[in-house]
């Protein structure tokens, strides 16, 4: 199977997570594209959408999906998302696509996230890719020194601007040996909106597409 292939596998699968009669939240990026359009076939079965960027809201209103602000939404019963990286701890690495701080506030509004990867995306520790990190412009110089201080090598993602406005730094050669304390740290950092770390709000369970089918992890 192509790797697309297990991508749709795992975005058709995901379908079963989502709560008739409710709003579903939805992330960003290739994997949930597909998710998008296997909801699209039972899309009269749902209440709505959240989305976590503005290319998700437009391919589901293409869809005729209706999209909700997050505002108007008290309860969210699942969030189905792909990630860049995965642990078996469900810890994830995300924001490949600009998406991060979109996705993590609807994630944490979500009490159920539904991870969906193709195998190629299940790590035994994060860090082979580069952890994108959402600032502030007038904060992007700043924060890429605090960046250095911690080990890594940032470099600003030429050309690209986030849905918020902001600025994006990949930052390369980090070690990450304790993703909860790492994301705390990057957190905390003056003029960072949010990095791409997802440790601590983790999957709640993980759909892993395979050339032997579709298997659900969990920490
Ligand atoms: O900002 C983008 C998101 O975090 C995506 O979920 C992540 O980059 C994975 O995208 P894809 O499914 O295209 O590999």
């Amino acid at each position: 199977m192509t790797q697309d292939e297990l991508k749709q596998a795992v975005a058709r699968a995901a379908l079963a997570h989502v709560v008739e009669g409710r709003i579903v939240g939805v992330g960003t990026g290739s994997t949930a594209n597909f998710f998008i359009d296997a909801l699209a076939g039972i899309k009269d079965r749902i209440a709505g959408a959240v989305a976590s960027s503005e290319s998700t809201r437009q391919r589901l209103e293409s869809h005729g999906i209706r999209v909700f602000d997050l505002n108007e939404v008290d309860d969210l019963p699942v969030y189905i998302d792909g990630a860049d990286e995965i642990t078996v701890e469900m810890h994830m690495t995300k924001g490949g696509g600009g998406a991060l701080t979109r996705e993590k506030i609807v994630a944490a509004v979500a009490q159920k996230f539904v991870c969906i990867v193709d195998e190629s995306k299940l790590v035994p520790v994060l860090g082979r890719f580069p952890l994108p990190v959402e600032v502030i412009p007038l904060a992007r110089a700043y924060v890429a020194r605090e960046l250095v201080r911690l080990g890594g090598e940032p470099r600003l993602r030429e050309g690209f601007v986030t849905d918020n406005g902001n600025l994006i730094l990949d930052v390369h050669g980090l070690s990450i040996v304790d993703p909860e304390a790492l994301e705390a740290r990057i957190t905390q950092i003056a003029g960072v909106v949010a990095c791409g770390l997802f440790a601590r709000r983790p999957a709640d369970i993980c759909l892993l597409g395979g050339s032997a089918g579709v298997r659900t992890l969990s920490a």
